[in-house]
């Protein structure tokens, strides 16, 4: 505590959330309750280096559609430094940017699914990560959810409701005339509709 002021608990949700679904605001919800999370910051990713060889949609797409799915939650707000910040997107900025809007005295809580997690020691600058922000892992299903090999105290594993949705799932949906409802809020489906989403997408 500083200045007598209680310490902010803030959880980071990155992603590429083109679209997204129930599975990363579960996850989100989740990880606020278990830590008593002042909020949850959904940070929309700008180029996600990982996913080089996929086609992403628009960073303004993905930012709007990730507004309009937190936007009922007063504890979830939604982040542009990763859309505004050119070129491939590293965690260890959004953790610094985000320090620099919020203050270096917020603890944060980086939050990612079993998937993510497994991947975390190919990201850049890992060593540096961990002394700026505790990282979550979730349950996903067809996913195991384990340490990759952390510093100790510095990952704290949970258990969330499983739901068996990705982006990409929905994205195949859409192309192939599926429904997507209920796999992602209905004002998703809604904006997916009116800017034409996905439909052209190759099977
Ligand atoms: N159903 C889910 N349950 C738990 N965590 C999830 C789920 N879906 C995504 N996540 C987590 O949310 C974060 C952002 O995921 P991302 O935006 O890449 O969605 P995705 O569904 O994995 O996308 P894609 O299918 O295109 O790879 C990652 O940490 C990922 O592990
Ligand atoms: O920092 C890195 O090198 C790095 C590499 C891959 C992914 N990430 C972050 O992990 C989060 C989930 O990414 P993704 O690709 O699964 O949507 C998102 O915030 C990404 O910016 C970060």
């Amino acid at each position: 505590m500083k200045n007598g002021a209680p310490t902010r608990r803030l959880g980071i949700m990155g992603g590429t959330f083109d679209p997204i679904h129930h599975g990363h605001l579960v996850a989100a919800s989740e990880v606020a309750h278990h830590f008593d999370l002042d909020e949850v910051v959904f940070v929309p990713t700008g180029q996600p280096w990982q996913k080089a060889d996929k086609t992403v949609s628009s960073s303004e797409d993905r930012y709007l559609m990730t507004v309009i799915a937190t936007a009922s939650n007063p504890r979830f707000s939604v982040s542009r430094v990763d859309i505004d910040r050119p070129g491939p997107t590293y965690t260890i900025d959004t953790l610094r940017d985000i320090s620099a809007v919020y203050g270096s005295e917020a603890d944060l809580y980086f939050i990612t699914g079993a998937d993510a997690l497994a991947q975390i020691l190919s990201w850049r600058d890992v060593d540096e990560l961990f002394a700026i922000s505790h990282f979550v892992g979730c349950t996903r299903p067809g996913h195991t959810l384990q340490d990759p090999g952390l510093p100790p105290g510095k990952v704290s594993l949970i258990e969330i409701p499983a739901l068996a949705i990705s982006s990409s799932e929905c994205r195949h949906r859409v192309a192939a005339g599926e429904p997507i409802w209920y796999l992602v809020p209905d004002g998703i489906v809604q904006y997916i509709n009116k800017r034409g989403l996905y439909h052209d997408l190759e099977p």
